[in-house]
């Protein structure tokens, strides 16, 4: 394209130029071509991709006075003298799922990883508050007052008891329905409101107690965002203003009022009734609302919902060494770097860059860049260092071991040879490849090559949204959620930000970049080598943050290593210990960074969930009669069971579990199942069979639950268990508190998985009801052909398989058993059909009664799932 701009420029010149008298050509020819150089020059500088020049002015133009510490609020005014016994919940009455105020709030309390229940507003009754003398709930929030205001009397009577009683309180959020102004009365208290109006110049109450992470002693002067806020008008002393602003409405204007100073967050101290509450006259819009919701809900749970003020900072460049001639760092960057650094350890004790490097990239840029690459090394004991690849390539292409490790060992060798200090224990793989989902390769390698004890990841669960993240132990690595500052290899220059300097800034003065470091007591920050070259786009963003923080906020940074950073983390969330491991084909991004060899296929399509003693090996080997279902291939301890959901087999990940399946091959009606007859009443099972097996299918066989304990105890009699063998199964039942642990455990595992409608209930609080097939245990020894009919249909497996022509009853083993072609039969081993004496009556009774109440819960279920009534279940109703 340049070069027919440039001839048709040429023809012009000639065609303008050359019909001219000679000195007037000449003069107009030297013109003509200085214009076209000129030009040419323009163009090209315009349209290169050549680096641009720095902008030299990147300064943050935050400021504020920093007033002293000392007379802010402490958390010592949140804590409570006496104890009350209340978990650490949010209880949320929300308008709809979809309200988006109602959807702010609870991702901020998901951000901060609060637990919490959410109540849709108009439902009649409210939930259960406390239960044998705990209460339930820290705290109650209100996304409109006006539910809270016009809650019947009964409701709210029951609610102001339990808030007296425990000393909880009540946090209410102002809505408005139309645009118009107007006045009112909040419900009986001595407080008015006025809605519909515009504020501006925000300013926060320094006395008040609820500030904790909010830094009072600006104002934030402007327009602040809607004409919808609500301010709050009263004389009682009660009420107390944590927030106020003028306004900017007309009418109000007009009035005299815009000097005044209006409450926009009120505190009622509960002077009146006894109850605290706090009143937000908009929602969470405003960034500063986001602050003062976390202090009030730190206020009024008395800490119990409240991060403190500690915020750990990790700051990693990656890429150190790798990147395009043109965007990395030159000296002059890295005597920025090393400046900044100096000035943030001022500031945060114990700051340090943590520098990612892939050795195979040194010296690959410009003669100025190689320099910039040597002044990293010669300054490499100012910073900490972590390894990545040696050649930056993505470990799970790298299909055995053996490969990553020598990577991995010319990366270390390098490192020797440059005196790089690498003894912090942290590595992180190049494009989160490996870290999650699983490369258990690459665990092994960072294990054996650099004794690896931590890394971080943003991709677990996923990517997005960010506010999800969490972290995990496998193999001893601890793997800690990462988070972006919103800055990537490719954010060089300041004017070429996407969305410009205000985008980023946004981001920093109270936006998206502000609140991961208000949400997060561990931040770990991944930037790239680029962004310290170029524009140095991280020393501003995180001098800005980190001054806006400063500004407006007591949160205090602090930075310690890698792995004391996450033995702080798993101290402060030892809840995400155990991963939950997903199916990497439900995230494309999973599955882009996931081993070519792995296939979801070898994952099974149906569990047989037990629960044990119901037949679950009969149903087993009838599947696997079928010539289109395929079970697990055996395990050498568990035999056919892998039992990976339901305990320590869990923990040696998905690349584990999938071995135990055949490859696929090109049958794919081969329909893949797995039985553990222990995953049925296991609390962890449901939940993590979901995570990765979301759209499987599960099955679970019931039968009389006194039957089943019964064939428990007899199982562990014919182990030679001593307890079984020492107590008669009375005894075992009946036993109470106080008998041994031995009786009190095989107890346990004679009636629990029992309790047949809360086992079943929590699978059905993860798969919906028509991914569950429930079978009746006595049909299934009665009539197994109608049973494995029931199977195939539900399962739609083709062919058919005649079950009729396949199962016999065997009079001697007393059960049907397979014919086998030449006409005998093949039964179950000894261990199944067992012979032992009928159950004693005492027991029976005792069973009987024990069950009622779970049996009434079953049948509940079964009717609200449309499902048959199982013949057994009917006749203990009935004895009822
Ligand atoms: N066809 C056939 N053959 C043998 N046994 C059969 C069959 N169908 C159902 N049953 C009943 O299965 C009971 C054993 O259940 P499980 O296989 O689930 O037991 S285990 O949890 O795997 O140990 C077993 O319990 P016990 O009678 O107490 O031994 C049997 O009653």
């Amino acid at each position: 394209m340049f070069l027919r701009r440039f001839n048709r420029i040429v023809s012009y010149i000639r065609l303008r130029c050359i019909s001219q008298p000679t000195i007037k050509k000449s003069i107009l020819l030297l013109l003509c071509v200085s214009l076209v150089t000129l030009w040419i020059l323009v163009y090209y500088v315009s349209n290169t991709s050549f680096p641009q020049e720095r902008n030299v002015e990147l300064q943050t133009d935050i400021q504020c006075k920093l007033l002293p510490h000392a007379s802010f609020a402490s958390q010592d005014k949140h804590k409570l003298t006496g104890s009350f016994n209340v978990k650490a919940k949010a209880l949320i009455f929300i308008e709809s799922s979809l309200s988006k105020p109602g959807q702010q709030i609870l991702s901020l309390l998901v951000a901060q990883k609060f637990r919490y229940h959410t109540e849709i507003a108009n439902s009649k009754n409210l939930p259960s508050l406390s239960s044998s003398g705990h209460g339930l709930f820290s705290i109650i929030i209100f996304e409109n007052l006006d539910v809270y205001i016009n809650l019947d009397q009964w409701n709210r009577e029951l609610l102001d008891k339990y808030c007296l009683e425990y000393s909880v309180g009540v946090l209410l959020f102002t809505t408005t329905k139309d645009e118009t102004l107007f006045s009112e009365q909040v419900g009986n208290f001595p407080l008015f409101m006025h809605s519909n109006l515009g504020l501006r110049d925000y300013e926060l109450n320094p006395n008040s107690d609820v500030l904790y992470i909010t830094r009072p002693g600006e104002t934030l002067y402007g327009y602040l965002p809607g004409f919808d806020w609500t301010v709050f008008q009263t004389n009682h002393s009660t009420y107390e203003a944590i927030a106020y602003a003028r306004t900017s409405t007309m009418e109000y204007v007009n009035l005299g009022y815009p000097q005044l100073l209006h409450t926009t967050v009120l505190l009622d101290r509960g002077y009146l009734d006894g109850i605290r509450r706090i009143f937000f006259g908009n929602g969470l819009k405003f960034w500063l609302h986001n602050l003062l919701f976390l202090d009030s809900l730190s206020y009024l749970s008395h800490g119990r919902l409240s991060l403190g003020l500690e915020r750990y900072i990790q700051i990693d460049i990656d890429d150190i060494f790798v990147g395009a001639t043109g965007i990395r760092m030159k000296v002059s960057d890295v005597e920025a770097l090393i400046q900044h650094q100096d000035e943030m350890q001022a500031q945060i004790p114990g700051f340090h860059f943590n520098l990612g490097f892939s050795g195979k990239f040194l010296h690959s840029g410009s003669d100025q860049e190689d320099d910039g690459d040597d002044a990293l090394l010669v300054n490499a004991h100012r910073f900490w260092w972590f390894p990545h690849m040696w050649n930056h390539m993505q470990p799970h292409l790298y299909s055995n071991e053996t490969a990553l490790r020598t990577e991995m060992v010319r990366n270390r060798q390098f490192a020797k040879d440059y005196s790089i200090p690498v003894e912090k224990f942290y590595s992180v793989a190049p494009h989160h490849s490996g870290v999650y989902p699983i490369h258990t390769q690459l665990y092994e390698a960072w294990r054996k090559v650099w004794n690896i004890r931590v890394t971080s990841t943003e991709e677990y669960p996923h990517l997005r949204p960010a506010i999800k993240r969490r972290g995990f132990i496998h193999r001893n690595i601890m793997v800690l959620p990462r988070q972006t500052c919103g800055l990537f290899t490719h954010t060089l220059f300041m004017n070429k930000y996407p969305g410009g300097r205000s985008k980023l800034d946004a981001s920093i003065h109270g936006g998206e970049l502000f609140m991961i470091v208000v949400n997060n007591p561990i931040n770990i920050f991944m930037t790239h080598l680029s962004n310290y070259g170029n524009d140095r786009l991280a020393l501003y963003t995180f001098k800005s943050v980190i001054k806006f923080v400063q500004c407006w906020t007591n949160l205090q940074f602090i930075s310690i290593p890698p792995l004391e950073l996450a033995n702080k983390y798993f101290s402060l969330y030892p809840e995400e210990k155990d991963p939950i491991w997903q199916n990497p084909c439900d995230d494309k991004r999973h599955l882009a960074i996931w081993s070519e060899n792995k296939s979801c296929d070898r994952l099974p399509k149906f569990l047989v969930i037990g629960p044990q003693k119901t037949g679950t090996t009969a149903l087993y080997s009838f599947l696997s009669m079928h010539p289109s279902i395929m079970s697990n291939f055996p395990s050498t301890k568990t035999f056919e069971e892998v039992q990976f959901f339901s305990g320590a087999n869990y923990h040696r990940g998905i690349d584990w579990y999938m071995e135990f399946f055949p490859l696929p091959n090109n049958s794919s009606t081969h329909y893949v199942f797995e039985k553990s007859a222990t995953y049925f009443d296991n609390h962890q099972v449901a939940e993590r069979a979901y995570a990765m097996l979301p759209r499987a299918r599960i099955v679970t066989i019931l039968l009389s639950p006194s039957k089943r304990a019964y064939s428990w105890y007899q199982h562990m009699r014919a182990h030679a268990d001593p307890t079984a063998l020492n107590y008669s199964f009375f005894e075992v039942v009946s036993a109470l508190e106080g008998a041994p642990k031995a009786v009190r455990d095989l107890q346990n595992r004679c009636l629990r998985p029992g309790m047949y409608a809360e086992h079943l209930d929590r699978w059905l609080s993860y798969y919906p009801p028509n991914q569950l097939l429930i079978l009746d245990g006595e049909l299934l020894k009665n009539d197994p052909v109608s049973v494995m009919n029931k199977v195939q249909r539900y399962l739609k497996i083709k062919p058919f398989y005649n079950y009729e022509q396949h199962l016999k009853f065997d009079s001697k083993k007393g059960f049907y058993c397979q014919i086998l072609p030449e006409g005998k039969t093949k039964c179950l081993g000894k261990s199944k059909g067992r012979n032992y004496p009928i159950m004693d009556s005492q027991s029976q009774k005792f069973l009987q009664q024990y069950y009622k109440q779970h049996n009434i819960e079953l049948f509940k279920l079964l009717s609200r799932l449309g499902q048959q009534l199982p013949e057994w279940l009917q006749d203990e109703l009935q004895v009822i």
